[in-house]
């Protein structure tokens, strides 16, 4: 998909290649961490002394990497959420017009702050190979855990433009949701119970591969690095349910950014 020509990314089976795609950064991601310590002491707020700032070492050193990524140009790209957009600074390079896509008030839709939480207390404690700190690795655990933090948020946050596909093809259907505030019927319509079931078989299948030496692929013990069934399990405990929340969020507010004569039509 190019997001200079919104019919590619508005097209479901492209959206859904992209997701697919995204599925073996995360599993390496996530295979990477597990190389390391739990390391407590990066997510417990002020245990380092950095002057002027309130809270934990990951957050310093997201801040530090979202302001830099701020300045080469990464949230300006439509697919690109930033965790602390508050602190971040106009880009260095000259900007880009992407053409318009999602609603005008999708930056707005940032679900960053859960994934932080849930990316801490379930994800490392599941992922990582031992409790504890081990000194020297802290700076190697903060740079994994930013990598996978932004992977998970992009494949996350791409529920928008699942959204914005499905409200294009059944824009009456949607409309009569959102005026009627359904939240369970749109819930009922953006699931697709198939689609998630092969999502998950697949994580097992890339876990297994992904993390097991194809030197060893035929020995009798499992080589996996992360246990496959734990990845699958964080994608239908998390990854999944907050992709379908922004998709909810997004769909609830759509009708601020359409024509008001199309959406009076629909209002009985
Ligand atoms: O592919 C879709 O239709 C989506 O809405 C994405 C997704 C997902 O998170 O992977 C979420 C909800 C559907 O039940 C299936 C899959």
């Amino acid at each position: 998909m190019d997001f200079m020509k919104p019919e590619t990314v508005l097209d479901l089976a492209n959206i859904r290649q992209a997701l697919v795609r995204m599925e073996d950064t995360i599993v390496f991601d996530l295979i990477e961490r597990s190389q390391f310590y739990s390391s407590p002491s990066v997510y417990e707020k002020n245990k380092f002394n950095i002057p002027n700032f309130d809270g934990t070492f990951l957050d310093w050193a997201l801040q530090q990497m979202e302001i830099a990524h701020s300045q080469i140009r990464r949230y300006e790209a439509p697919d690109e959420i930033p965790f602390f957009p508050d602190i971040i600074l106009p880009p260095i390079l000259p900007p880009i017009n992407y053409p318009k896509i999602l609603a005008n008030y999708s930056d707005e839709i940032n679900v960053n702050a859960e994934i932080m939480e849930f990316y801490v207390k379930e994800i490392v404690p599941q992922v990582s190979c031992k409790v504890g700190d081990q000194t020297e690795n802290l700076g190697s655990v903060s740079t994994c855990d930013i990598e996978t933090l932004q992977a998970i948020s992009r494949r996350i946050h791409f529920g928008k433009f699942v959204a914005e596909a499905k409200y294009q093809s059944d824009k009456p259907g949607y409309i009569k949701l959102i005026l009627n505030k359904d939240v369970k019927g749109i819930e009922d319509s953006i699931t697709n119970s198939a689609v998630e079931q092969k999502i998950l078989e697949r994580l097992v299948t890339k876990g297994e591969s992904y993390g097991t030496d194809p030197s060893l692929k035929y020995s009798q013990k499992p080589q996996s690095k992360v246990d496959p069934k734990v990845i699958a399990k964080i994608y239908k405990d998390w990854i999944i349910p907050l992709t379908k929340k922004v998709e909810i969020d997004y769909l609830l507010r759509r009708l601020e950014d359409e024509e008001p004569e199309l959406v009076e039509k629909y209002r009985v």
